[in-house]
């Protein structure tokens, strides 16, 4: 009895490619999960790990950036047959060539303001004690891009920094955050309306030299916006997305093609707080 090779693929999974199309001051967002997965002859490079007929996943990974700002990402379907004839035409040893996109949704919130679809979580907390009661409604999951008015520099640089100054760069986070009533009374639904839209509005209006100033921005619009909220209080990963470096294939990049980032994120984490405010009779949140 012998031992075979039986069917195999091999690619790169979960490329994550955010194109910002830049139409003046109205920007449009496209933003893929693109994994490939290439079958042909690959018997050599299980059998004996000649390499000569593969071709590296990483650059599988390269073309998918390159071939956005080429050709441009729009629908998913034929973003996806661009790519996969691509592998089947320029690599003799590859027949097969699948190419799975997943394409997520933002609506618009302004000219390059998006929020991505998908319902957020609202949430309270209520504490009551013999002599207190403290009521905390807040908001999770509510995930936000800037396409542009993100700046981030003149920062600190120790021997360990290479972070580059940005004048441009997308901002995005998945705003967590958390605010306190000062008293226990009042219409529910319209404060989480108002409290809601003045985070949203404060994101969109901000000009942005960092996360944090966003932050400040967003809590303070709240605090203004509903008189009834006296404290707030906000953690917000900084959700990197970093330039593709298209060099390599004689291509510029003029901050369109981006590498949406997974882990690590930055997390920004900070409260805003009137200065009469009632304490707070109950511990919570951060
Ligand atoms: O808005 C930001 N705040 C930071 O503190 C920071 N640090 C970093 O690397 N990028 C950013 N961006």
């Amino acid at each position: 009895m012998g031992i075979v090779l039986g069917p195999n693929r091999y690619g790169k999974a979960e490329t994550r490619l955010v194109q910002v199309h830049r139409d003046g001051e109205t920007h449009g967002l496209v933003d893929f999960n693109v994994s490939i997965a290439l079958s042909g002859d690959l018997t050599a490079t299980h059998l004996t790990g000649d390499n000569s007929g593969v071709l590296p996943t990483d650059t599988m990974k390269n073309t998918v950036y390159a071939f956005a700002r080429e050709h441009g990402a729009g629908e998913p379907e034929a973003f996806a047959l661009l790519l996969a004839r691509h592998f089947v035409a320029t690599q003799p040893q590859v027949q097969g060539a699948t190419v799975s996109i997943e394409s997520f949704a933002w609506d618009r919130l302004g000219p390059h303001s998006f929020r991505k679809r998908g319902d957020f979580t609202r949430t309270t907390v209520v504490s009551v004690s013999e002599t207190a009661t403290q009521v905390v409604s807040g908001v999770s999951g509510l995930v936000l891009l800037n396409s542009t008015d993100s700046e981030f520099h003149g920062f600190v640089e120790d021997g360990y920094t290479t972070l580059k100054p940005a004048t441009d760069r997308i901002l995005a986070t998945a705003v967590d955050a958390r605010w306190r009533h000062a008293g226990d009374g009042g219409d529910w639904a319209v404060s989480f309306q108002g409290a809601l839209d003045a985070l949203l509005a404060a994101f969109v209006a901000t000009y942005s030299y960092s996360l944090q100033q966003t932050l400040y921005a967003m809590g303070s619009k709240l605090l203004e916006a509903r008189p009834e909220v006296a404290e707030v209080r906000l953690a917000l990963p900084n959700k990197h997305h970093y330039p593709a470096d298209l060099s390599p294939f004689g291509l510029d990049n003029p901050n369109e093609v981006f590498i949406a980032g997974d882990r690590p994120y930055g997390l920004i984490e900070g409260s805003v707080v009137r200065d009469d405010a009632p304490p707070a009779t109950a511990g919570w949140w951060l």
